[in-house]
């Protein structure tokens, strides 16, 4: 089949180039000019495992192409995704200007019949928004889809490969035939095609992430009762997920859930719930909760230093708001950082590959290291935002030497507890006891 994906960011290029990988025709478009010159060159603007070889393969065999032109896209696509952003609006809301912009241009552009597919996170009604901002401009026929994508950063080409289920929101018997066509090599194994209205899609989208951001701020207040308790979060959650009703996923408490996605798409479904008078209690809980857990290192570090961390120096290790991305948006570190350099300390920071993300944006704030090792030379402590694998065995008497003093705090529960007792170090993490 013919593809177009309008905006191609982690969804869009991941979609595309998968599309491409079972054989489609795919052209990515991009208002970045310089993203696009990147790809054209062969180069993947994002730090995603294994999308590289996909993207190479595909390019090399002609399928995937990129281009800047709008109504190229719609020309090339019997299919269009939408996989433009939904950023958080000021009050709270989904901000649908780029995907109702993207609407407005291809009712201007379109000449024949063509399927709309809705892949970016959206509020329930956008499907028949989009449809009618279309509308509007021509007279073609088209069907608009809403098709909300579950993958998961670090590990979104699997994701894509092997989804567990695909939704697909549509009324149209003509689109959903395509839709279906079009994903079957990706569902051989068994897993479901859903389909279903496009409201109820659009919140399914919700739904999971607000959730999977639920889940997730309820161990994180489970660990912050654990420690007034002196109660072990790392005992509870497995005694608590191996019941299969509970899962063992999803459950690790740390400082607090970031990223593009969950922060924004609990906040959207909230303000939707407002707007249609009906006030989600849990999300308000949620994100509260979330919000204080993001700092929840703070108080700890600065009581262990007196209430004063001013001219103190600090290793940060894990900036990616988790592994395996270059992506900070919502990244706990920003915030943990933000509130270190305010209280008047000095931070060494790295990162396996958000190092250029977090430059752009701290600048000369912050120190940033070569290595892991580097960044903990003089330091009076390491404090530890994200659970890369190379922090998992670090070397602990290089560790010593390095630091000023030995002491950690891990918001990220990288080490065992019991192991920790025997290497010497002021050991801080989250839910369990401090080892001194
Ligand atoms: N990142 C994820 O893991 C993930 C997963 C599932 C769903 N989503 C949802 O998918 C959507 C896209 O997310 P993302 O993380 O890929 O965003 P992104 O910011 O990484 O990418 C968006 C891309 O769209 C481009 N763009 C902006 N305006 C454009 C326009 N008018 N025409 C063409 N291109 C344009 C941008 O330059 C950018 O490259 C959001 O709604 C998000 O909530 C994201
Ligand atoms: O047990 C856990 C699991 C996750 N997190 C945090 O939760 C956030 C989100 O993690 P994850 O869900 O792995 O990453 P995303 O790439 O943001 O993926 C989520 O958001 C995407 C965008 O909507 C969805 O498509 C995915 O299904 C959904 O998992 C990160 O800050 C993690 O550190 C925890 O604190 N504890």
């Amino acid at each position: 089949m013919k593809i177009s994906v309008i905006g191609t960011g982690y969804v869009g290029l991941v979609t595309g180039t998968c599309l491409a990988e079972t054989g489609n025709e795919v052209l990515c478009i991009d208002i970045n000019e310089e993203k696009v010159k990147q790809m054209q060159e062969g180069i993947v603007p994002i730090y995603e495992p294994h999308l590289d070889v996909l993207f190479e393969r595909n390019i090399k065999a002609q399928r995937l192409k990129f281009s800047t032109s709008l109504e190229e896209g719609i020309e090339h696509g019997d299919i269009i995704f939408l996989a433009l952003p939904t950023p958080e609006d000021e009050d709270g809301s989904a901000d649908l200007s780029y995907v109702l912009g993207a609407a407005k241009d291809i009712g201007k552009l379109i000449k024949e019949y063509k399927v709309i597919v809705d892949k970016s996170t959206v509020p329930v009604g956008t499907a028949d928004k989009v449809t009618e901002v279309i509308s509007k401009e021509t007279n073609v026929d088209f069907d608009v889809v809403s098709n909300p994508e579950f993958l998961r950063e670090g590990f979104a080409v699997d994701d894509f490969l092997k989804p567990e289920r695909i939704v697909i929101g549509s009324s149209s018997e003509r689109a959903t035939a395509l839709m279906q066509k079009l994903y079957k090599p990706f569902v051989r194994s068994g897993n479901p095609i859903i389909v279903m209205d496009e409201k109820s899609a659009e919140l399914t989208k919700y739904a999971a992430n607000s959730f999977l951001a639920t889940k997730i701020t309820f161990m994180n207040e489970i660990a912050n009762f654990c420690e007034k308790v002196g109660a072990d979060v790392d005992m509870v959650r497995r005694g608590m997920g191996t019941d299969s009703r509970i899962g063992k996923r999803f459950l690790f408490p740390g400082i607090g859930y970031g990223g593009s996605c969950f922060p924004k798409d609990v906040k959207a479904l909230h303000k939707s719930g407002k707007d249609s008078d009906y006030t989600f209690d849990i999300l308000n809980s949620v994100i509260s909760v979330n919000n204080t857990q993001k700092t929840i290192l703070i108080p700890k570090i600065e009581s262990y230093y007196n209430n004063d961390i001013n001219g103190k120096i600090f290793a940060v290790w894990g900036l990616a708001f988790k592994p395996e991305t270059d992506d900070i948006r919502e990244a706990p570190s920003i915030y943990v950082m933000e509130k270190l350099l305010a209280g008047g300390a000095k931070l060494n920071v790295f990162d396996p590959e958000a190092m250029p993300n977090i430059k752009r944006k701290f600048g000369d704030t912050l120190n940033y290291a070569n290595n892991m090792y580097d960044a903990t030379k003089d330091v009076d402590a390491l404090i530890i935002c994200t659970e890369w694998s190379i922090f998992r065995t670090p070397d602990f008497n290089k560790l010593k030497k390095n630091m000023n003093s030995p002491v950690i705090f891990d918001g990220r529960n990288l080490y065992d507890i019991h192991e920790m007792k025997g290497e010497g170090f002021y050991y801080n993490s989250i839910g369990r006891v401090t080892v001194k």
